[in-house]
């Protein structure tokens, strides 16, 4: 049972939770609307998170050739069970008790949800690292994380989940929806976006991409000449930087005489250790300032600021990194 200040008293009698992001959809305009903009073919698998009570279910199931709908609250999945269970449809529906965020995703062709709000952005990224790809997703989002997803470089709501967003897929704004065609409403407005995965997706490490843009957007209007100098950033680089050269050392090491005992590798590592010099970090460290400082001016990138750079600004900056031999992960 939910604290009382988070439950609202709804349908059939069950309180509605707001940490479960409870918010049924009651206008079947708003319904119908999206299920019109979903364009599904009869031949679809149908992915639904958070069916509730079942009022998308229900319209669902009669255009597509399965639902799979996955729901976390039992009261909910009973609820919407009782509602197709003496109708022919209810064949064409699996309905799995389950919090979405932990479950492998099955396969689906298209996924239709009006979504917690509070889970958005992982289930977001989820959606779009499942493979194999699924064509796009049509989900009801919360109006301000929607704008984020869409914005443009110069929008004040640009941010690194922009940019993301962008790299791995286009987004699309599909229509509002205001917060009164929900019981209870919630405190913002909505908006219903289509996601579609960049089939192939991006090349390059997701990670290492995705620390650049952590780094840039530390403070989106400082220029990149001003955060790159940071200590963090420099320190981050440089140990990135050794760790890459040990490894290709020790992979031509490996390539090039024969294995080592463990006694010889040993006294070998303490050897080293004995030579490690802490004051050379500062030294190192000035170096790498100098280094970055240098590839920035060459490339044009040190007045740029990360809240008016594109995606191929993104793309063009880690580039320059990476060949220079610097990574972010
Ligand atoms: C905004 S309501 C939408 C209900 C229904 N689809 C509608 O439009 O009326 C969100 C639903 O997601 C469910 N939910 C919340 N967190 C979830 C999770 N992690 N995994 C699966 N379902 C979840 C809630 O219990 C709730 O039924």
């Amino acid at each position: 049972m939910g604290k009382k200040s988070a439950s609202v008293s709804g349908h059939r009698g069950f309180e509605f939770k707001k940490e479960r992001g409870q918010h049924i959809l009651k206008n079947p305009l708003v319904v119908n609307s999206i299920l019109e903009k979903a364009a599904l073919k009869p031949t679809d698998i149908v992915l639904e998170i958070g069916p509730g009570t079942g009022n998308m279910t229900v319209k669902l199931l009669q255009l597509v050739k399965k639902v799979i709908a996955v729901e976390i609250d039992p009261r909910m999945t009973v609820e919407l069970y009782r509602r197709v269970q003496f109708s022919p449809l209810k064949e064409r529906l699996e309905l799995i008790q389950a919090d979405i965020l932990k479950m492998e995703l099955p396969y689906f062709d298209v996924c239709v949800a009006n979504i917690p709000y509070q889970i958005s952005s992982p289930l977001i990224f989820k959606l779009l690292a499942h493979r194999p790809f699924h064509r796009y997703s049509v989900l009801m989002l919360q109006r301000e994380f929607a704008m984020r997803l869409i914005a443009q470089p110069g929008s004040e709501l640009y941010c690194r989940l922009s940019v993301n967003a962008k790299a791995l897929a286009r987004v699309s704004h599909l229509m509002k929806v205001s917060r009164n065609s929900f019981r209870p409403p919630p405190k913002v407005d909505s908006s219903v976006v289509r996601i579609e995965p960049r089939n192939p997706p991006p090349p390059g490490n997701f990670l290492e991409w995705d620390g650049l843009l952590r780094i840039c957007f530390q403070r989106k209007n400082k220029t990149l000449g001003g955060i790159m100098k940071q200590h963090a950033v420099l320190s981050l680089l440089n140990s990135n930087e050794k760790q890459l050269q040990m490894m290709q050392g020790l992979e031509s090491a490996m390539e090039l005489t024969p294995m080592m005992t463990d006694e010889e590798e040993l006294s070998k590592k303490e050897e080293e250790e004995e030579d490690d010099d802490d004051d050379n970090e500062t030294e190192e460290l000035k170096g790498m300032k100098e280094k970055i400082m240098r590839l920035l001016e060459q490339n044009n990138f040190s007045k740029c600021r990360a809240s008016k750079m594109s995606l191929d600004d993104f793309r063009r900056l880690l580039k320059t990194f990476n060949e220079a031999g610097l990574h972010f992960c």
